[in-house]
């Protein structure tokens, strides 16, 4: 069952497809099963059935209890020694009995509780890596962290708990219940006159609950994502020392979250000191014993079934308390659970070409084995072209950034994209990429459109070193054979340190690696702190560089280096771009005179395009940016 649970979304989603073509209350309609709590139960069906099983066996045991206290009393009463002592010898041997049964109850449904959460976290977690870049430009990553770590712990926890002790309560009370009737109906009738105001109470109560439990989770994620944002950006918190601005920021959201609480409280604070204690615990409890000692003193009961009566009244509002923790916790869950499947039924990653995990779309060309198709896919020189392309990001649908693009970067060659500000570069950029799609027209690359390539295959074949580099906790050997992860080649150091060493020589990076002590196996701190810029970037160039990509993008690559730096970097790239489709962005026509040809950009569109000589002079007649032509 776990195996299954690890493999890729999209080989679930095949089987899920075939095994029912019938759409049912779990299909989205499309032959994917969609995740419910009932879903995510069943895949743990075996255990819990187990657990279930022991609950079963162990519940005479426990419900012997008060029949033997009572009996006991009676026998003190009527002074009958022996039997006093061997029903106390019974009492002591179902009890220990109860106990060691008690023992694999709480194991078993602790282990389905962790199997519960471990299944749940990779599952949303792989459903998250699935998700196009766009969710990711709405969704703060501390709203996503929050759901994979608090709300399925909360929705786990609370699962299995609910489960052992309804199962548990309602049999018990069940059990309970008849041996009440059997005990006197008289006074099992009585004790039912509670049951509309309990249910009452209930309804209102549940539907507080619901309500307020998807508020809390919320203000959780907020508060998370908060804390999580100004961790991750502690330098610029602290050269503005605005923390106790951030402080007050976090507070904000803490207090939201303690008011919902605050609020629940009280409403707990009602219903338990209405259901539980004056309901059940004083109203019930002195109807019985006045009623009791009424028929007692008639002679229409006698003391030994009067004081087994009370027992097992005591034992059935123990019970109802129980489940009414469960009942209360599993709506309480609900507002946990409402995020975390709506995230795990999230369907549609609409950036993401085909084969990405969670993808299920078919592309033009299914039905091809997927090595033929990546033969085919592969098979091109680099070359890339928009055909008139349109675009605006998800986040700004009303905002059109790219209006009717159409140009041809030819294999092997050097196209330079200039322009102003906010011109649209770094979008052609994320489009080659795949990052998005576009509204309307065409990205190519080697005559076929980048989504209907397999996704690690054209991550294979086009890379990119950006202006912020993002380096990943670990070492520096580790970071420059990021780029090979998903290739299928061996990672083991042995086999990959030479050609690591050389994409290191290649990105000028080598001598300064081989000046630290621990060289390769340095630790660059979160995010690569513990480097300079320059460094950073050179690493990111080696990372290209082992990877040997067809088309080379470089958004900026050099701009937020001083000149040693740029240098060094832009040394490193000549040698990187040899041989390669190379798509540089640059601020600067001084950065790029070497280019095979120029675009500029302006507010979305192509305004002009050649080679670089007299670029620079038509440039200078038109109205472009004075900065550009630096
Ligand atoms: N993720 C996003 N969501 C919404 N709008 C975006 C997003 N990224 C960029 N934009 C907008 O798209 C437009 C073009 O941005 P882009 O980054 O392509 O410009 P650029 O020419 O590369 O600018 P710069 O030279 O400053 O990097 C800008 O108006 C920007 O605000």
């Amino acid at each position: 069952m776990e195996e299954a649970l690890d493999e890729p979304l999209l080989e679930e989603r095949r089987r899920s497809g075939s095994a029912s073509t019938q759409a049912s209350r779990e299909d989205d309609g499309a032959g994917v099963k969609r995740w419910t709590i009932r879903r995510v139960v069943l895949q743990e069906s075996a255990w819990l059935a187990l657990g279930c099983v022991v609950l079963l066996i162990r519940m005479p045991f426990s419900i012997a209890m008060p029949y033997f206290q009572a009996l006991v009393l009676a026998k003190l009463a009527g002074h009958e020694r022996h039997e006093v002592w061997s029903t106390i010898k019974f009492m002591a041997g179902a009890g220990c009995i109860d106990a060691v049964l008690d023992f694999w109850c709480v194991y078993l449904f602790s282990y389905t509780k962790s199997r519960l959460i471990k299944s749940l976290r990779l599952k949303l977690f792989e459903k998250v890596l699935a998700q196009e870049i766009g969710y990711f430009d709405v969704t703060p990553s501390g709203e996503l962290s929050s759901r994979l770590t608090t709300d399925i712990a909360t929705l786990a926890n609370d699962m299995t708990w609910v489960f052992r002790f309804s199962i548990e309560a309602v049999a018990r009370i069940l059990g309970v219940s008849l041996t009440l009737f059997h005990t006197d109906w008289r006074l099992a009738l009585v004790t039912c006159t509670a049951v509309p105001l309990l249910a009452g109470a209930n309804r209102l109560y549940s539907k507080f609950l619901r309500e307020n439990a998807i508020r809390v989770q919320d203000s959780l994620a907020k508060a998370n994502s908060v804390a999580q944002e100004v961790l991750s950006c502690f330098r610029v918190v602290y050269s503005f020392a605005n923390e106790k601005y951030e402080y007050q920021r976090y507070q904000k959201e803490v207090s939201k979250n303690f008011h919902l609480n605050v609020k629940q409280a009280i409403i707990d604070g009602f219903y338990y000191m209405f259901v539980s204690t004056f309901l059940m615990n004083t109203a019930v409890r002195v109807l019985i014993i006045g009623y009791g000692a009424h028929l007692f003193f008639a002679g229409e009961i006698d003391f030994e079934k009067l004081s087994r009566f009370v027992f097992f009244l005591d034992m059935l509002q123990n019970w109802c308390n129980m489940l009414f923790d469960s009942f209360s916790n599993l709506i309480k869950s609900g507002g946990a659970s409402a995020k975390v499947f709506e995230i795990l039924n999230r369907t549609g990653a609409a950036g993401r070409g085909k084969g990405g995990a969670g993808d299920d779309r078919r592309g033009d060309d299914e039905g091809e084995p997927l090595d033929q198709r990546n033969d085919a896919a592969g098979s091109g020189q680099g070359h890339v072209a928009f055909e008139n392309v349109h675009f605006s990001y998800p986040a700004r649908p009303g905002d059109i950034v790219l209006k009717g693009i159409t140009f041809e970067a030819e294999a092997g060659k050097t196209l330079a994209i200039i322009g102003r500000s906010g011109s649209g570069k770094s979008t052609l950029i994320h489009l080659i990429e795949n990052f998005y799609q576009p509204s309307a027209g065409r990205v190519l690359l080697d005559g076929r459109d980048v989504h209907s390539f397999e996704h690690t295959r054209l991550h294979s074949i086009v890379s990119i070193v950006n202006q912020d580099t993002v380096l990943f906790g670990g070492t520096i050997y580790d970071n420059i054979t990021y780029s090979v992860h998903n290739s299928g080649e061996p990672l083991l150091a042995r086999e990959l340190m030479p050609r690591v060493v050389e994409a290191a020589k290649v990105a000028n990076i080598h001598d300064f690696i081989s000046s630290l002590p621990e060289g390769y196996d340095t630790e660059v701190g979160e995010r690569g702190v513990q480097l300079s810029g320059g460094q950073r970037q050179r690493i990111a160039i080696a990372r290209a560089v082992l990877m040997n990509p067809r088309v080379l993008l470089l958004d900026e690559a050099t701009s937020s280096l001083d000149n040693e730096s740029e240098k060094a970097v832009k040394d490193a790239l000549d040698r990187v771009m040899e041989n390669k489709t190379v798509i540089v962005v640059a601020h600067r026509l001084s950065t790029i005179m070497n280019a095979h040809s120029i675009l500029v950009m302006e507010d979305g569109a192509i305004v002009d395009c050649g080679p670089p000589s007299g670029m620079q002079d038509r440039l200078r007649s038109g109205a472009a940016d004075m900065e550009i032509l630096e």
